[in-house]
């Protein structure tokens, strides 16, 4: 138990310049859990697809989210609290992360096109090009309703996001 919430499996989604990264590093810091970041799961071929502004399909994200999917099922094996970052932005890849894995959480960085656009458009460093910002709210079937699931809005600080996502994880239970 840290911060009076106990020990599961974080994954932090969204679409791309969501928060996810920044967001689950803080969320780490805070609770002491490690954190993984699902961009470094990839195929190389994944990443050159979209280096070269083109977006992913069904096809290419499976093997990376079976690397997810271990990553998580090692921190099962080892009763480890968790946190990684994964866009995870249709039902069907968050069913397959979560089926017979109780301890996942999702943690949905929700926000509007406008703000995340404008987001990207000063990150640096990132293979991930901007122009495939339209390509991922396509793809994006959001968590609505769905269990285990907390949503927040990304319009604050990141400070602020992660209070806010610690203070609904203090209610889960
Ligand atoms: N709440 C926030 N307020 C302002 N800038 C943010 C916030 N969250 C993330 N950023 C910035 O937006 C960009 C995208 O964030 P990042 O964590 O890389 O997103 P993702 O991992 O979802 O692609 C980065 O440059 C990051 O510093
Ligand atoms: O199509 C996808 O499922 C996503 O694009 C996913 O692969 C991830 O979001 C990228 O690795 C980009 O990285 P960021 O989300 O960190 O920008």
């Amino acid at each position: 138990m840290e911060n009076n919430i106990p020990k599961m499996i974080l994954v932090v989604m969204g679409v791309s310049g969501s928060g996810k990264s920044t967001i689950a590093r803080l969320l780490s810091k805070a609770l002491g859990w490690e954190m993984r970041e699902g961009d470094d799961l990839h195929p190389a071929a994944n990443i050159e697809k979209m280096r070269h502004r083109i977006p992913l399909d069904d096809e290419d994200r499976r093997p990376w989210l079976a690397a997810i999917a271990q990553v998580i099922d090692t921190w099962r094996q080892e009763d480890q609290a968790g946190i990684i970052t994964c866009s995870a932005l249709k039902g069907s890849y968050r069913e397959s992360l979560a089926a017979g894995r109780p301890e996942v959480c999702f943690i949905y960085l929700q926000g509007s096109k406008k703000l995340i656009q404008s987001r990207l458009a000063h990150r640096a460093g990132h293979f991930m090009p901007p122009e495939l910002l339209d390509s991922q709210f396509a793809d994006l079937e959001a968590p609505t309703g769905e269990e285990r699931t907390v949503t927040v809005d990304i319009s604050g600080t990141p400070e602020i996001i992660a209070e806010h996502i610690l203070s609904k994880l203090r209610q889960l239970t």
